[in-house]
C-alpha cells in the first residue's frame, strides 16, 4: 500500500504541491486527472523518487521511502515509471528493451518477454531496432519494459499518447486486464476520459497543486464537485437552481439533456458531428447549452430544451 502525508514539493519558490495526502491501495487502478500544469508528472516524480518532498512522508506498506537525497540512484525496486519521454536504449532491439533489467539466467527470460510484448501488441517488432520505432511503437516498448520488472506500483503518465485510436482500445485493455491479473497497483496521469471511465477503480482530480477529489471513478464522474471537475469529461451545463424546473444547482452532462417539444427555449449556434450524433451548441440569456441531438440542426434554429 502506498500512502503519501502531507506532501509539499515546490521547484522554485511558488509551491507547485501543496498538502498532497492519498492512500492506495494493492491492485487498485487510479487515475490523476486535471488540467496541464497542475502537477500531475510532478507528483509521479516524486512518489518515483525523482524529486524530493520539501515536506510530508512517503510510506509503502507502512515504511518510509527516502527520496533522491538519500540514494544514489533514484527510484524504488517495486515501483516503476513510464515518464513522457521514455526511457529506452535507441540501437538495441525491442527484445533487449524489453529484457534489459531481467537476468539473463531467468529460465523463462524469452517467454516473459514474449508475453509482455503481446500485452502491447509489439511481438511482430520483438528483432527491430527501437530507433526505427514510431513515437506510439517507443511508447508501448516502454510500458512492456517497465512490466518486464514485476512492479508493485506501475507509475504512467499519458501512456496512450502517441498510440493511435485504432490501436489504443485493445491496448488499453490488454495492459489493465495484465494490472489486474498482477495485482499491479497503477497510478496513471491522464487527459483522456477513455481510460479513465472504462478502467480505473478511482480518481484523483489536481487542480493548482491541490488534490480536490479522489473518490470511486463513478462517483467522481456521475456526482463532480464542481464545473472543473465535470469538464475534465466532458462538456458541461451549469444550471443554477430555477433555469429548467430544477429545484438545485446541477451540473449537467449534454446526455443528461434533451430537446423537447416544448421547455427551456434556446437558440442553436452550432452543431458538431460526432460520429453516432450531433452535440448541438446553443444560447439562452447569455448562457451556454450543450445536448446532443440525432440530427443535424441548423444555426439560429430556436430548440427546447429539458433536464432527462
Ligand atoms: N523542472 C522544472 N522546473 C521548474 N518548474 C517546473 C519543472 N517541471 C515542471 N515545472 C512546473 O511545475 C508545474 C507542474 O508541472 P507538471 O509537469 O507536474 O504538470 P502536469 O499536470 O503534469 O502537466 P501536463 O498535463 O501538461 O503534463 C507547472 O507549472 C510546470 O511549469
Amino acid at each position: 500500500m502506498l500512502q503519501l502525508v502531507d506532501i509539499d514539493f515546490a521547484f522554485a519558490k511558488a509551491k507547485t504541491l501543496k498538502n498532497i495526502s492519498l492512500q492506495l491501495e494493492q491492485g487498485a487502478v487510479v487515475a490523476v486527472m486535471g488540467e496541464s500544469g497542475c502537477g500531475k508528472s510532478t507528483l509521479l516524480n516524486l512518489i518515483y523518487g525523482i524529486l524530493q518532498p520539501d515536506t510530508g512522508k512517503i510510506l509503502w506498506n507502512g515504511k518510509e521511502l527516502l527520496g533522491p537525497d538519500h540514494h544514489l540512484v533514484p527510484g524504488h525496486p517495486m515501483m516503476k515509471y513510464v515518464p513522457q519521454e521514455f526511457d529506452l536504449m535507441p540501437y538495441t532491439t525491442v527484445f533487449e528493451n524489453v529484457g534489459e533489467h531481467l537476468s539473463i539466467q531467468l529460465d523463462d527470460r524469452a517467454q516473459t518477454i514474449h508475453r509482455l510484448l503481446e500485452v502491447v501488441e509489439m511481438e511482430t517488432y520483438a528483432d527491430r531496432k527501437v530507433k526505427t520505432l514510431s513515437g506510439g511503437q517507443k511508447q508501448r516498448v516502454a510500458i512492456a519494459k517497465a512490466l518486464a520488472q514485476q512492479p508493485q506500483l506501475l507509475l504512467l503518465d499519458e501512456p496512450f499518447s502517441h498510440v493511435d485510436n485504432f490501436r489504443k482500445n485493445t491496448l488499453r485493455r490488454r495492459l489493465f486486464k495484465h494490472l489486474k491479473d498482477e495485482n499491479i497497483s497503477a497510478l496513471i496521469a491522464t487527459h483522456d476520459r477513455d481510460d479513465v471511465l472504462s478502467f480505473t477503480d478511482e480518481t484523483i482530480i489536481m487542480r493548482a497543486g491541490h488534490i480536490v477529489d479522489h473518490r470511486s471513478t463513478r462517483e467522481v464522474y456521475h456526482d463532480p464537485k464542481d464545473v472543473y471537475g465535470a469538464t475534465l469529461f466532458d462538456d458541461i451545463n451549469v444550471l443554477p437552481s430555477g433555469v429548467m424546473s430544477n429545484t438545485k444547482d446541477l451540473l449537467l452532462y449534454p446526455h443528461q439533456l434533451e430537446i423537447a417539444n416544448a421547455g427551456y427555449e434556446s437558440l442553436v449556434v452550432n452543431s458538431y458531428f460526432k460520429g453516432k450524433s450531433y452535440l448541438i451548441e446553443c444560447k439562452s440569456a447569455e448562457r451556454t447549452f450543450w445536448v446532443k441531438s440525432q440530427k443535424e440542426l441548423s444555426n439560429s434554429s430556436i430548440v427546447y430544451l429539458k433536464i432527462k
